[in-house]
């Protein structure tokens, strides 16, 4: 069984109460997202799949309070979410790193973007790079890196400031199949020592079924979560966990209920 249950996880840490989310544009509506209502406890990596379009960016954007649901409540912790918040950090398709700054400096600009001092967070930046193999890169600059790797910081920059819950768009769909590989295992290996809250939206079931401890499976639009399953294998996980006729039988299931939900 799955060893993310932290005694002290706190039930409903994450909370989304009758979510829809309409985009009106030019006269026109979309109805992005209707009647998403989950709870995550703390410490759980939960992934959300479905259909192209289905409003999955939609709902980890309202949960970072990048996006105003049309209606129902999201909570963090009890506190609303208004806007985004300094107890979030966040991993986008694209690293967005800035340029003209080093490796380490990209990890350390949330800390100076809300005025602390960089030093203080030397330590832990330390500490991530080398978890993912870039202490030694720490002077290079983005342009000077693989797409694997500037993601990699992108995920140190998440996490520098020790953020309560971590929020993931497609982080790696850039990426070639083997470095998407590769920041699998990096990414389980972060999870395994920090055991943030993680939403983690992707397009890969294997990559889901990998990550997960739990997965949330979209209905096309207009879109509820038409599919919540637990995922059993025990952490820490390893490349070798895939070829488990459980997982095999596991994504597949998912696969047929993804399908599912696109004929609605
Ligand atoms: N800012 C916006 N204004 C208007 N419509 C939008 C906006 N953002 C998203 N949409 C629409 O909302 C729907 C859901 O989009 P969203 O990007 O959330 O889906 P998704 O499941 O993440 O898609 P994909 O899997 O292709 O990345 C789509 O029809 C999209 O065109």
């Amino acid at each position: 069984m799955t060893a993310t249950a932290a005694t002290t996880a706190v039930a409903d840490f994450l909370t989304l109460n009758g979510i829809s989310k309409i985009y009106r544009t030019n006269g026109s509506e979309v109805h992005a997202v209707e009647h998403a209502a989950f709870t995550i406890p703390s410490g759980q990596f939960v992934s959300i799949l479905g259909p192209s379009g289905c409003g999955k960016s939609t709902l980890l954007s309202m949960i970072g309070g990048l996006e105003t649901p049309t209606t129902g409540q999201i909570a963090i912790g009890g506190d609303p979410v208004r806007e985004p918040r300094d107890d979030m950090g966040y991993v986008f398709q694209d690293a967005t790193l800035l340029p003209w700054f080093s490796v380490l400096n990209n990890v350390l600009f949330p800390v100076r973007l809300r005025k602390g001092k960089t030093s203080a967070y030397h330590d832990r930046a330390r500490e991530l790079l080398e978890m993912v193999g870039l202490w030694e890169f720490r002077d290079k600059r983005p342009d000077q890196l693989s797409g694997g790797m500037r993601q990699r910081v992108a995920i140190c920059r998440a996490l520098i400031t020790d953020p309560d819950i971590l929020l993931m768009d497609e982080p790696f769909s850039a990426l070639d199949a083997i470095s998407r590989d590769e920041m699998n295992v990096a990414l389980a290996s972060i999870w395994d020592r920090f055991h943030k809250t993680a939403v983690f939206v992707t397009h890969s079931i294997r990559e889901a079924v990998f990550l997960s401890d739990r997965i949330l499976v979209m209905s096309r639009r207009p879109s509820a979560i038409c599919y919540d399953v637990t995922v059993p294998f025990a952490r820490p996980r390893d490349a070798h966990v895939e070829t488990d006729p459980e997982f095999v039988r596991m994504v597949s299931d998912l696969r047929d209920k993804i399908e599912e939900g696109y004929k609605g």
